[in-house]
């Protein structure tokens, strides 16, 4: 097995590049100690890599998440964005929940164009960029329908343009697609594959579904159950563009068994 465990981290100087988010011994516990949601976690994340997160239920993947979004404080260790600490909110990282959360009385493209409205009153670079990116999303002719004319999935498609829109270049996504059927989800997988190759955005993508975070990833970050530790950081060195077609691929199944393997040793 060549997964690179975490007790062992690779480091920026090993991998000749610069650590753009590095986790360093974090740790995270809930109700004074009573709960132990994340454990002496370190990795690096080199800017532009899409790493998914999997693991069992409660190992703490929400909570890794909601820490680098400065949602909630970390309890011990380090955890740097681009060298600096992240202590609270930051504009350059957004994220995105299984939950659409869009507005019923504002069409897709208003919805979009949300985050800017809370700063200052949208101009027309922004009303085109916001159509440009449902465009991307595949929403072209949508850009005028209410949440309640879309499918969940064009609803989680509206989410994710707004995500873009809000020019945020680390993008956290907590199960987005979780709650919709298996077919519907497939499709925006490969549709997230092809818009994150276009935008170039640093991704952590959250799923209980091994061969989800496979397809979708340069790495897979792997978390033991509660109280969460990084149990090992895997390469999937599979050539991009990725088609669903590789799924059947022995390399393919391979990853799968080679992610399986570290989840069950835990
Ligand atoms: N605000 C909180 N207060 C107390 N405990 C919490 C809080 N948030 C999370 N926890 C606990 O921390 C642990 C990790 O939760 P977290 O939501 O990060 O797990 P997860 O891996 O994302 O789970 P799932 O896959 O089910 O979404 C769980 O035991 C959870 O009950």
């Amino acid at each position: 097995m060549n997964a690179i465990l975490i007790d062992r981290p690779e480091t920026s100087a090993q991998s000749g590049r610069n650590a753009f988010i590095q986790g360093r011994n974090l740790s995270k516990s809930f109700g004074d100690g009573a709960v132990v949601a994340l454990e002496g976690a370190d990795f690096e994340i080199h800017e532009g890599e899409f790493i998914s997160l999997v693991g069992p239920s409660g190992c703490g993947k929400s909570t890794l998440l909601r820490i680098l979004a400065g949602l909630i404080p970390k309890s011990g260790g380090s955890l740097q964005v681009r060298g600096e600490e992240v202590v609270k909110p930051r504009t350059d990282i957004g994220m995105m929940f299984q939950k659409a959360t869009l507005l019923e009385w504002r069409t897709a493209v208003e919805n979009v164009l949300l985050p800017t409205e809370m700063h200052r009153k949208p101009n027309d670079h922004d009303w085109q960029e916001a159509m440009d990116l449902l465009g991307m999303v595949g929403l072209r002719d949508f850009e005028f329908s209410f949440p309640r004319q879309l499918s969940g999935g064009m609803q989680q498609r509206v989410a994710l343009a707004r995500l873009l829109h809000t020019g945020a270049d680390i993008l956290l996504l907590d199960e987005p697609f979780g709650a919709l059927d298996e077919f519907t989800r497939e499709r925006l997988n490969v549709e997230l594959l092809r818009v994150v190759a276009e935008v170039r955005k640093t991704t952590f993508f959250v799923t209980h579904n091994i061969a989800e975070a496979i397809f979708l990833a340069d790495r897979v970050m792997v978390m033991t159950p509660r109280p969460g530790r990084l149990a090992a950081m895997i390469d999937i060195p599979l050539a991009r563009p990725r088609e669903l077609s590789l799924q059947q691929s022995p390399e393919f199944n391979a990853l799968v068994s080679q992610v399986r393997d570290v989840l069950g040793g835990h």
